[in-house]
């Protein structure tokens, strides 16, 4: 809180002095040349190195000689102890009035700075004696009191390292600008010294931590910047105030050109960073030099803590130090160029006075602020307490980024959670799918099993195991399914809580998160957990819906397959039945018809059967043969109409029901019961007798019992007759009946082309005697207690309007359109 005040304040420019090392005894035994001279312990002659021949007139008038004049100049056979009293011991005294001082050492790599600043211990260097003057002028003074305080420290591959720290820690510092004490560093040890042997042991001590390495230029290269600092207060009447001087002594690293070091690596690096804050501090130097407003110290630590020595409130004495070898020609030509800028620059120091009257006006300001704080830290804290407990109490950072942290964990874990839960629930849904499915197939297989219904395809699992396993394994699968849905329950609740905790997070966000940036952003991260959680679900969902459609789909497969088996069944019964009840016909049976054959679905293939029993002529024979009625050959033929000798109507077999296009007409011959079947075939292709037609085996194949093989040709009087004849009564002791068989296809209608192929030959009309009329027929059939259609019967005797078409002229009216084929003709003649 130390404000410093002007005191007595004089514009002045740094004091540059120049030393000059005397050659080692290595550059002697190398017969390095010495090239510098000090003149007048102010003018410094830098020779040509070049121009060692006397009779080298050429370079005469090139030569690279040099001359500068400084505040001082030092040349070799002048000790350190001189130089400082000659630069430095000045400053002292100013540091002891409360003034600001800077003594740096600046030049190549082995052109002894370390030699000038540190010293040895024969021949100490200016920091001791600077600090041994401090002592004494503090010792000098009986009416002050002096404190002593220093900090030693350097600047390393451009960072701060703590020399004087009496735990060895070396960790990196920060360096600061304060306006009103100027550049320090942050975290410093401040040594407070009561003796020149505690500050010297501090020298010892930082010089040995001090990183310094070898090099082709010189064997112990300081490769960082050391930096003394030495402040002094000096206490004496109250009145008058508190005078604070500090000393800065600064040894810097050696200027240096990588192609002369043979440096590589880590020396390598280190070179290009003393080179850089080293170019700095030239920029710097040049800045000040010109009186530029702008003076790049933020460039390099180093110019950043020499800020307040180049060009502020401060003395200073740079020491430029330079070597006489003719190989460091370059080397010393830039320094003393730098050094030549240098003493252009100037620096405007201050008596760093510090009154009682200003401390307690400082004071009083410095408490209005604290107050101004006090009262901004209530506002904010009685913000804090409208929360609730549990949150935030302080109005510190950290309490509310942990309250931020904390916040964004709970949410996530929760959300980590969610998403957990839901899976899971995904997972034992579907393992109650699949349960369930096993179970319904297994107690399917059990039921079929215990009913041996046989057909069923689950019996072919069955011949794995035995009913007993498959009791055992439904009695499984039940009690996994219990499993799953305790599971599934317990699934539920912890979900629902998870869902809860959830929305009592969101609702912590606005009170828990003060950030709005980051609130914002923990929002949004939120949202997207929970979309991916609602994702999740509408895939559980999908999933459980597609799996009621396969079970849906696989409940519709066994459903059809159990309307098969029906169909099968009832196709069964119907022929057992049929089988039976041509059984209990006595007498023979005339059975013309067709059947589907066991694929209604495709319509096909049909079978067209014919079945007769033997049956009694006129003269009480029996007979097996089935007479064709009284068509002639003739209109037979050009009715394509397959003769009755030519087709075995027992097994006449054609792919699809629908191709039976036909009529079936039924007559009775005089005196007898007899049948006539006959089909007009629209098919071309069924013209022709299918020659599996004629095999009767066929059927065999199919399961059926071959009907007897066809009948031979009727007879030819039984073919002759044409003349109309009138209806007759059936003979009482014949009662035909007829029965339902399966679809028959619609009625062929003749074409006029057909129609007069049949030339004049009679057709059969309704009045024609081998007709039954349709009274007749229906007594028939009520007579076999079967039903026939009224129409259909209608049409066969010719008495429906509508099937004859007048137009045509010559469709039969005899020809019955049958609506049903398969129908069967049941007659019992003769009995
Ligand atoms: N005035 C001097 N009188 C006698 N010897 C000196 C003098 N100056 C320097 N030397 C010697 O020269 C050598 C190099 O000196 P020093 O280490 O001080 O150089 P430097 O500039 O600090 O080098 P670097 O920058 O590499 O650290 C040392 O051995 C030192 O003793």
């Amino acid at each position: 809180m130390a404000a410093a005040s002007e005191g007595d304040e004089a514009s002045s420019r740094i004091n540059v002095a120049v030393r000059c090392r005397p050659l080692s005894e290595t550059e002697r035994s190398n017969n390095v040349q010495s090239i510098c001279r000090v003149m007048d312990r102010r003018l410094v002659i830098l020779l040509d190195p070049g121009a060692s021949a006397a009779n080298d007139y050429l370079r005469q008038d090139k030569s690279k000689e040099k001359r500068f004049a400084f505040d001082q100049a030092f040349g070799s056979d002048v000790d350190t102890k001189t130089l400082f009293k000659a630069t430095t011991e000045p400053l002292i005294k100013s540091v002891l009035q409360g003034y600001n001082a800077t003594v740096f050492a600046y030049g190549s790599t082995g052109a002894g700075k370390t030699f000038t600043m540190i010293g040895t211990t024969i021949e100490p260097g200016i920091m001791f004696r600077s600090v041994e003057e401090i002592f004494a002028g503090v010792a000098g003074s009986d009416d002050h009191t002096f404190t002593v305080t220093c900090t030693f420290v350097e600047v390393y591959n451009e960072n701060l390292r703590d020399l004087g720290s009496s735990d060895g820690k070396e960790g990196i510092l920060d360096l600061r600008e304060d306006p009103v004490t100027g550049t320090y560093v942050v975290g410093i040890t401040e040594i407070r010294a009561e003796s020149v042997q505690e500050v010297m042991d501090l020298l010892q001590m930082g010089n040995q931590r001090r990183t310094t390495e070898p090099t082709s230029m010189n064997v112990t290269s300081s490769r960082s910047h050391a930096v003394l600092q030495v402040r002094v207060e000096r206490r004496g009447n109250p009145s008058l105030g508190i005078l604070i001087g500090k000393l800065s002594m600064i040894d810097l690293a050696g200027s240096e050109r990588a192609s002369h070091t043979n440096n590589s690596g880590l020396r390598l690096l280190e070179g290009a960073n003393i080179n850089r804050s080293l170019l700095a501090l030239g920029n710097c130097i040049n800045a000040l030099a010109s009186g530029s407003h702008f003076v790049p110290y933020r460039d390099s630590k180093l110019t950043r803590l020499l800020k307040d020595s180049l060009g502020g409130n401060c003395r200073t004495v740079m020491v430029a130090n330079i070597s006489p070898s003719h190989v460091s020609y370059e080397d010393t030509l830039n320094t003393l160029k730098y050094a030549n800028r240098a003493k252009h620059i100037r620096v405007r120091a201050k008596q760093n006075l510090v009154r009682p009257d200003e401390h307690v006006s400082q004071f009083e300001q410095a408490i209005a602020d604290l107050r101004n704080e006090v009262s901004i830290l209530k506002s904010k804290l009685a913000q804090r307490r409208e929360l609730p407990s549990d949150s935030i109490v302080e109005g510190d950072e950290n309490v509310l980024k942990e309250a931020s942290e904390n916040w964004k964990l709970e949410v996530i874990r929760n959300l980590e959670s969610r998403t957990s839960l839901q899976r899971s629930l995904i997972d034992v849904e579907r393992g109650l799918v699949q349960w369930r499915v096993e179970l319904g197939q297994a107690k399917d297989i059990i039921l079929h099993w215990e009913g041996r219904s046989g057909s069923s395809p689950s019996n072919r699992r069955s011949d794995a195991r035995s009913l007993e396993e498959w009791k055992e394994a439904t009695a499984q699968i039940e009690e996994n399914i219990k499993e799953n849905i305790e599971t599934r329950r317990s699934l539920n609740e912890r979900l629902q809580q998870n869902k809860v905790a959830g929305k009592e997070l969101q609702k912590q966000l606005s009170q828990r998160v003060l950030n709005e940036d980051l609130r914002a952003f923990l929002e949004l991260i939120q949202r997207v957990q929970v979309l991916e959680v609602e994702r999740l679900e509408l895939d559980h969902f999908w999933e459980i819906h597609r799996q009621q459609l396969e079970q849906s789909d696989q409940e519709i497969a066994m459903l059809r397959e159990q309307l098969r088996l029906r169909n099968a069944h009832i196709h069964e019964q119907r022929q057992q039945l049929s089988k039976e009840k041509q059984e209990k016909m006595p007498g023979h049976v005339f059975l013309l018809g067709s059947t589907l054959a066991e694929s209604s679905p495709q319509r096909g293939p049909l079978r067209v059967m014919q079945a007769w029993a033997p049956w009694r002529d006129e003269d009480g024979q029996e007979q097996e043969r089935v007479n064709s009625g009284n068509l002639s050959v003739s209109e037979e033929a050009t009715d394509d109409f397959p003769m009755q000798d030519k087709i075995n109507w027992r097994a006449l077999e054609v792919p699809l029901a629908s191709q039976i296009k036909g009529l079936a007409q039924l007559q009775q011959n005089a005196g007898t019961s007899r049948l006539l079947a006959a089909k007009a075939w629209k098919d071309k292709s069924l013209r022709s007798i299918p020659e599996r037609a004629r095999r009767p085996l066929a059927l065999a194949r199919n399961g059926v019992a071959p009907p007897p093989l066809a009948p031979p040709a009727p007879p030819r009087e039984l073919r002759e007759p044409r003349e109309p004849r009138e209806p007759r009564e059936p003979p009482g002791n014949s009662s035909p009946s007829q029965t339902r068989g399966s679809t028959c296809p619609p009625l062929r209608r003749k074409s006029s082309l057909e129609a007069n192929a049949l030339g004049g030959q009679r057709q059969p009309s309704v009045g024609d005697v081998r007709s039954p009329g349709p009274a007749h027929q229906r007594q028939i059939l009520r007579a076999q207690g079967v039903a026939a259609p009224q129409r259909q019967l209608d049409k066969n005797s010719g008495i429906s309007g509508a099937y004859r078409d007048k137009s045509r002229g010559r469709a039969r009216s005899e020809h019955s359109r049958m609506a049903r084929v398969g129908r069967s003709f049941v007659h019992t003649p003769g009995r």
